[in-house]
């Protein structure tokens, strides 16, 4: 019987890596993962035609099956955005600028989307898994690892994702969430 190879992760984010292999290696039925570094251009629009363009890319350059994943933070206030356009709004204000932004708005509330994208090869249509986590955007609280990890405090926990501990993070997460739902696709295609 020919090795079933395992799922390529493509994405240039370390971190990201780090929490999918610790959510996917744990529980009933862990999935391992190979993971490939690709530097994907991400269209323009809402966070699931972003995830569908980059992960049928990842596919036509894999010439095979892969997932992939977008993350997107929205603010109530402003109708969702940043959104999928996070990665560079944070580079470029920082977790201060972020919090700026929400200066004279009565809600601070946002959510984090985690969106994976599944293709089983060149041509094939992406199916997505989505996870959110509602929580609001405060001053920054604990290490500055990961992103905007330090500014968002997930509803009810009393502390920031950058304050928790990774296990805490990875049971409550928008991607832990997103991870479920992909998990049980895959055991279903066994
Ligand atoms: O190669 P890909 O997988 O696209 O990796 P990326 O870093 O470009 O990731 P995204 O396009 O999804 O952009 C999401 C941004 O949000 C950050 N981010 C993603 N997940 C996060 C999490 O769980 N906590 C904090 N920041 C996160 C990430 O560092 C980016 O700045
Ligand atoms: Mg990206």
């Amino acid at each position: 019987m020919a090795a079933k190879s395992s799922l390529i992760f493509v994405t240039g984010n370390a971190n990201k890596l780090k929490e999918v292999n610790a959510i996917l290696l744990t529980g009933g039925r862990p999935i391992e993962i190979e993971s490939r570094s690709l530097d994907i251009p991400e269209i323009q629009g809402t966070t699931q035609e972003v995830a569908i363009a980059k992960c049928r890319q990842a596919a036509e350059l894999l010439g095979g099956p892969c997932i992939t994943e977008d993350t997107a933070l929205c603010f109530e206030a402003l109708k969702g955005l940043p959104g999928p356009y996070i990665k560079y709004f944070l580079a470029d204000l920082g977790h201060e600028g972020l919090n700026a932004l929400l200066v004279g708005f009565p809600t601070k509330a946002a959510w984090a989307l985690c969106t994976f994208a599944y293709s089983a090869g060149p041509g094939a249509d992406p199916i997505l898994f989505e996870g959110r986590t509602d929580g609001s955007i405060v001053p920054a609280r604990g290490p500055g690892i990961f992103g905007w990890d330090a500014v968002f405090e997930p509803t009810g926990t009393g502390l920031t994702y950058a304050e928790m501990p990774t296990d805490q993070k990875n049971k409550l997460s928008h991607r832990y969430k997103a991870l479920e739902k992909l998990r049980e696709f895959l055991h279903s295609q066994d």
